[in-house]
């Protein structure tokens, strides 16, 4: 058997169609959904990804500002700023772009974002309101899973998914919204004594670790479902998942690719949770 590839590009694609057109509807009502990207240094990697993300507001009818800041910033210059977003009405959704220099606490700046602009959903408010199952904005990248499977007409109810990875982004978010959804949700990380045991009892695998074949194809169970959210560099310098996707296609009904996967899902989702801020603003004027 050779998987089915789960395209996010192709996703993407069809999901920013129909963000233009909520976001053009709000822009006739004059509430032109508005993102704020902060970056501070000059890490790469972050460099492409804010520049993705601010192509993409302009290809979708989003409006955005991409503040670039150098790695010398103070904590406070940064919190000042975030401050200074939170009030601004043109701006429905603020993202400081991960990772930032050492010197500046993560915790700090992404708490004093407004919970109503957190459309990354980093904030602990979205992160309670996620593990309550409340109104608030979902992770991009698990969001972004979760709109994978859907599209590939992947249930979760009643499956058995297996989460590697426990970080506050995607690992434990991911966790939470496959629960949700009604798996039953296995969380292996490092500490985990035999992963395979684990994986090889999955319907659904989503690796987030961060290291390359993390998942080899004696891991899975044959059928299962697998998303890659790993952005890792091989030997040759090119980009890779966490998955050995060569022999894991061969043993998966289902898998997304690296590149081309979970990545651009992350930022389709950015511009659902900014046009979803939007409306929340929208409909709050309105009322
Ligand atoms: N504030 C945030 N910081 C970070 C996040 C985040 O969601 N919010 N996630 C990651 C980085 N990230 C988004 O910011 C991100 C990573 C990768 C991609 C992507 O499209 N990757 C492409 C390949 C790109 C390449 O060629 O290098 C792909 O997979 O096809 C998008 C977003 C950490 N920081």
């Amino acid at each position: 058997m050779t998987a089915q590839l789960i395209d996010g590009v192709a996703l993407s694609r069809q999901i920013r169609t129909e963000l233009a057109q909520r976001a053009a509807a709000l822009s006739a009502a004059g509430h032109t959904p508005g993102l704020a990207v902060i970056l501070v240094g000059d890490n790469p990697a972050s460099q492409v990804y804010v520049r993705n993300k601010v192509k993409a507001c302009h290809d979708t009818g989003l409006h955005s500002v991409l503040e670039q800041y150098p790695a010398s910033m103070t904590e406070q210059e940064l919190l000042a700023r975030v401050r200074a977003l939170n009030e601004d009405a043109s701006i429905h959704g603020i993202l400081v772009q991960l990772p930032l220099p050492a010197h500046i606490d993560a915790h700090k700046v992404i708490e004093t974002i407004s919970p109503v602009k957190d459309v990354d959903g980093f904030h602990v408010a979205s992160a309670g309101a996620l593990m309550v199952g409340q109104e608030g904005f979902k992770p991009c990248t698990p969001y972004g899973c979760m709109k994978m499977l859907q599209a590939i007409g992947c249930n979760p109810r009643g499956k058995h998914a297996v989460v590697i990875g426990r970080s506050n982004i995607v690992g434990k978010p991911m966790a939470m919204l496959l629960l949700q959804a009604n798996a039953t949700v296995t969380v292996c990380h490092s500490g985990t004594p035999d992963l395979a045991y684990h994986t090889r009892q999955a319907d659904i695998v989503v690796a987030a670790v961060g290291k390359r074949n993390v998942l080899t194809a004696d891991m899975v169970k044959p059928g299962a479902v697998v998303i890659d959210v790993g952005m890792n560099r091989n030997d040759e310098g090119k980009l890779c998942g966490d998955v050995d996707f060569e022999g894991v296609r061969e043993v998966a009904s289902a898998i997304t690719p690296v590149p081309g996967g979970v990545g651009p899902m992350t930022i389709t989702m950015l511009l659902v949770n900014t046009v979803e801020a939007a409306e929340r603003v929208a409909a709050a004027a309105a009322a």
